[in-house]
């Protein structure tokens, strides 16, 4: 799409694939540190001159920003919302107690649980036909997916529903790309940044500066949604709604916050901080993240809450 797009102003681009160590790990993602297992191997082929743009899932990039580099441009966002692939057409609220979703994912699996189905999740990995593979045969009621990568590859005649998100919010970035170029690239930078839209790049600002601030590790149960909406006066806002929650679904925080589109980092922080206030640091206490405040003795402080860690089997840290 990038590349088409490219085309489309009168630039040449040639695709070069780049396998990831998130491509080829079977090891669940949430247990990898969340230093970028999918951006990794991209960044290096930058750095070397490989490649001279790189194409992320901005989903999957890690919130520090990488030396030497710069995101150029982040497109007009895709549909962010999570997506459900479950047996016989069935939606969330369809699905009988005890039915089987498959996501390793932490956000998804607390808001599941949050939702109080009565569902189980199951810790699942693999690529999109492996993971929907797993309805087909029967193995799995449902699976839960980013409806950008279903959309990305021409699957969402498979989508039995679009989760709202009043009951799932995606991660942070979700559904955006990140054009990122070395930064001393002027003539990149500026054919890239014709595809950069304001608007989709102040929703995610928000949305990652929220999870900075939460120093939420790649195993958080954290959700967010940036939108700019329009006020009653008709002026514009960036609307910034969040969740917390634990795997468990014992715990859940949902908070939003609204402010200037023209300062999104201070919306997302404004909104963590908030968060942080109503407990939010509990949930986060899984492997990866802060240990929990607490005294210092090393049996009763230091020991993240053991319904906090994730499964063993874990599809993505999204
Ligand atoms: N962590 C995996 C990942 N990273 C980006 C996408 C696709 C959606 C997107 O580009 O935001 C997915 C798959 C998924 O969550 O189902």
């Amino acid at each position: 799409m990038v590349a088409d797009a490219l085309r489309d102003l009168g630039h040449e681009v040639t695709l070069v694939e780049v396998v990831t160590e998130g491509d080829v790990t079977t090891a669940a993602l949430t247990e990898l540190g969340g230093t970028g297992v999918f951006a990794g191997a991209l960044r290096k082929a930058l750095l070397d001159g490989q490649i001279d743009l790189a194409v992320h899932s901005l989903k999957d990039l890690p919130v520090a920003a990488a030396d030497g580099l710069t995101i150029a441009a982040i497109p007009a966002r895709a549909d962010a919302r999570d997506a459900l692939i479950a047996r016989d057409g069935l939606t969330l609220g369809q699905l009988p107690v005890g039915a089987r979703i498959g996501t390793g994912s932490p956000r998804r699996v607390a808001q599941l649980a949050a939702l109080g189905l009565g569902v189980e999740t199951v810790g699942i990995r693999g690529n999109v036909d492996t993971r929907i593979g797993k309805v087909t045969s029967g193995e799995l009621d449902a699976v839960v997916l980013a409806r950008a990568g279903l959309q990305r590859l021409g699957r969402t005649d498979e989508i039995t529903e679009s989760i709202d998100p009043l009951q799932m919010l995606p991660a942070p970035g979700q559904g955006a790309l990140a054009i990122e170029v070395r930064s001393d690239d002027e003539g990149v930078l500026a054919a890239v940044a014709v595809l950069d839209d304001p608007d989709t790049r102040a929703a995610v600002s928000a949305e990652r500066a929220l999870l900075a601030t939460l120093e939420a590790g790649c195993a958080a149960p954290v959700g967010a949604l940036a939108e700019v909406v329009e006020e009653v006066d008709g002026s514009l806002l960036l609307s910034l709604r969040a969740f917390v929650g634990s795997e468990d679904g014992t715990f859940e925080l949902r908070r939003s916050a609204t402010g200037p589109i023209g300062d999104p980092v201070a919306v997302g922080q404004e909104l963590a901080a908030t968060l942080l206030e109503d407990g939010a640091a509990d949930a986060m206490s899984a492997p990866g993240s802060r240990p929990p405040a607490g005294p210092s003795d090393p049996k009763s402080g230091g020991a993240p809450n053991p319904q906090l860690v994730p499964s063993d089997s874990v599809e993505q840290r999204s």
